[in-house]
């Protein structure tokens, strides 16, 4: 399949509009993945629906999501694609930039994931994680999806934010969690007591707190994400203002903190359900007493689980653009000013490049196989392009380094017999929850 990409007329787009004023939004919010999938057996790989009050067009395949993610002809606006879902309560994210203004701030923020960054980063997680995990329960079970959400913010307030104040951090979790949770309410107005309010108010004290220390994390030397972006420059040498550094720490533990605890409780599942898999782990953590940062690239075997996790559960079930003028993708007419999305979790499960795509197997990304290779963008749980995600060794990093000190201290079971149910938007997440029980290990 090739894509012919032009300014000539087309085809109309096949689909249909649901119900009269919501359109197909309870069935999208149900189950996303099951109503795409209705709707591409129905109409084929290009069609359109009504979503939140507006046409939705949704292209399928490799090559869909290399035409709008790559977007080598700039037709499409990553800003206007995000901005009617997180824009009001995350505005200016990185996310939130398109062109020349993304590019400037994207080279600014990449100085704080370069190596010398990383490895602080690391060390301030080895200070972090084996404190913190000596401390979950042993007796009964541990609802993994709601621990997992809680450990890594614990994680982030020190290696993110630098922050150590128990009562700060306290008041940071829950500014940041009304501020993510309102961006899923349906009444968008700052009226008292509701959530989307909630969600007003924790932004502005996120930002508030942000504002507050800048000056402070400007000389801060430990090494903390937040420090680092306050003292980042590209080449050039320029810097953040105070109000960019604020609005993109708040943006950026939005990006990371959901998406790798999504990712996290996924693991733990298919951990339990292949616990071949926990000790082919455990045996490759085995020569290791701690980790540093040059070891991690050792850790081959949990590359390729983190992948497959992402491969099955991908976090981000949507990934959002607005056309900026009226284009043709493959004889179909993409008319201007209309959202555009691709779901790389389909390409995921395509049996024509995945072999057994419903079974968990981390070597299909070992080498002599390297399933995802086939196409640059059949494997796409970070998206693709200028906005691919530039956390994602970040994500990684912490995952393994999870994983590590979970796995040495305990043996992690489930009661297998009970299925478990999956809601796949916003982020994947368990419906009901994942309960694990952690046994420990003799010491190794
Ligand atoms: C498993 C974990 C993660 C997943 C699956 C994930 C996924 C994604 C995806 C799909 C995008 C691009 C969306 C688009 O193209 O519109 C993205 C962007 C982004 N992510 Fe991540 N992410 C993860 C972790 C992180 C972490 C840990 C950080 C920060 C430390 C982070 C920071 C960002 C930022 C700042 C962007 C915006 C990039 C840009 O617009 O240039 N993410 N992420």
């Amino acid at each position: 399949m090739s894509s012919q990409i032009s300014q000539a007329a087309g085809r109309e787009i096949p689909g249909d509009k649901g119900w009269p004023l919501i359109g197909h939004t309870l069935e999208v919010l149900k189950d996303i993945q099951t109503f795409f999938d209705r709707k591409t057996d129905a109409y084929g790989e290009v069609f359109s629906t009504r979503f939140l009050g507006e046409t939705w067009i949704r292209l399928t395949g490799p090559d869909a999501c290399q035409f709008l993610l790559q977007d080598s002809g700039n037709h499409f606006s990553t800003k206007l694609g995000w901005e009617s879902f997180v824009g009001d309560l995350f505005p200016r994210g990185l996310m939130l930039k398109d062109d020349d203004e993304h590019r400037y701030h994207r080279r600014i923020m990449q100085s704080a994931f370069k190596k010398e960054a990383m490895v602080r980063y690391q060390s301030l997680m080895a200070d972090v994680m084996p404190r913190l995990f000596s401390q979950i329960p042993t007796q009964g079970e541990v609802e993994f999806s709601e621990y997992s959400r809680q450990a890594l913010l614990e994680i982030g307030s020190r290696v993110f934010i630098g922050e150590s104040d128990p009562n700060r951090i306290d008041q940071l979790q829950k500014a940041f969690r009304n501020t993510v949770e309102a961006t899923m309410a349906i009444v968008r107005k700052p009226i008292p007591g509701t959530k989307y309010n909630r969600g007003l108010k924790g932004r502005a004290f996120l930002e508030s707190y942000f504002l507050d220390k800048v000056a402070e994390k400007r000389q801060d030397v430990s090494g903390n994400l937040f420090a680092q972006l306050c003292q980042a420059k590209d080449e050039d040498g320029n810097d953040f203002s105070d109000q960019n550094i604020a609005d993109h720490m708040i943006f950026m533990l939005m990006a990371a903190q959901d998406t790798t605890s999504s990712a996290l409780t996924s693991l733990m599942y298919a951990l339990t359900e292949y616990p071949e898999w926990q000790d082919r782990l455990r045996e490759e953590f085995r020569p290791y007493q701690t980790l540093s940062y040059a070891d991690l690239p050792e850790l081959r075997q949990t590359s390729w689980a983190f992948k497959e996790v992402l491969r099955m559960f991908t976090p981000g079930a949507v990934i959002p653009r607005r056309s900026k003028h009226e284009v043709i993708y493959n004889g179909y007419r993409i008319p201007a000013n209309t959202v555009v999305s691709v779901s790389p979790v389909h390409n995921h499960y395509l049996p024509e490049y995945w072999k057994n795509p419903e079974v968990f197997d981390p070597e299909r990304f070992a080498p002599g196989r390297e399933e995802d290779k086939q196409h640059p963008f059949l494997f796409a749980p970070f998206s693709g392009g200028a906005h691919k995600c530039i956390g994602m060794h970040f994500a990684e990093m912490e995952v393994k380094m999870i994983l590590f000190y979970l796995l040495k201290m305990f043996r992690i079971e489930r009661d297998t017999r009970i299925p478990v149910k999956w809601q796949k938007a916003p982020v994947w997440h368990p419906k009901k929850g994942l309960p694990i029980r952690f046994s420990v290990l003799p010491a190794s």
